[in-house]
């Protein structure tokens, strides 16, 4: 295998954020009814499954989906792997030599029953962001839904990491993935005006 698929399938009764937008898929017209062709019908959240949030999503002024530099998600990629941790900080980073990574996805396993929505995360702290910003990172990348805790109403990792030009990438697949430099590709659609977009994100072996 040379390349790892970290995006989560996307199904029918798939957890979304409490209260958000149901996942649904169904034919709108079956090839029997047409005579011709299955054509889908989806109905879903910016933020279904494995997606990048645009600035736009928590900052009025922010990027919005369709303005999105698309190098930020194309490109060199680190995982680390952080197990049992409670929040992504500076001293939990620090283990790891990051300087030069421009990608960091990092695998916590925190989530593990993927039929129901987490109720409790690890989350970025506010500190751990200037490091990142520090060591040149782009894109941070996430195993849980989001890099604040599920009730943040502040969102401040949502923030900090804005501020500091880093791009977010929620509810990647790792559990299946060793640490180590992979080449990423998970590109968001364009959708003008949008808050957010699922991305097909996938690792390339190095
Ligand atoms: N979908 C939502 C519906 C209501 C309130 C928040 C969300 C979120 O998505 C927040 C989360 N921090 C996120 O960026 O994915
Ligand atoms: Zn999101
Ligand atoms: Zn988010």
């Amino acid at each position: 295998m040379d390349w790892y698929d970290i995006s989560a399938p996307l199904v029918n009764g798939m957890p979304v954020w409490p209260g958000d937008t149901p996942y649904q898929f169904g034919l709108q017209w079956t090839k029997d009814e047409s005579g011709s062709v299955n054509v889908g019908r989806l109905t879903l959240s910016t933020h279904t499954g494995t997606h990048i949030d645009a600035p736009y999503h928590f900052d009025e002024a922010g990027k919005k989906t369709h303005q999105l530099d698309l190098s930020v998600y194309m490109g060199p990629a680190r995982v680390i792997y952080l197990p049992d941790c409670a929040r992504i900080g500076k001293a939990e980073l620090s283990a790891h030599d990051l300087r030069g990574v421009e990608r960091l996805l990092i695998r916590t396993d925190a989530w593990q029953v993927k039929e129901t929505f987490p109720h409790m995360i690890p989350h970025v702290s506010p500190d751990a962001v200037l490091c990142l910003k520090e060591w040149g990172v782009r894109l941070l990348g996430v195993d849980v839904p989001s890099v604040d805790p599920i009730d943040s109403k502040e969102l401040e990792a949502h923030h900090a990491l804005n501020q500091q030009g880093i791009h977010i990438l929620e509810g990647i697949v790792l559990s299946h993935v060793p640490e180590g430099d992979y080449e990423l590709i998970a590109l968001p659609l364009p959708i003008v005006d949008g808050d957010a977009s699922p991305v097909r994100a996938v690792l390339r072996v190095k």
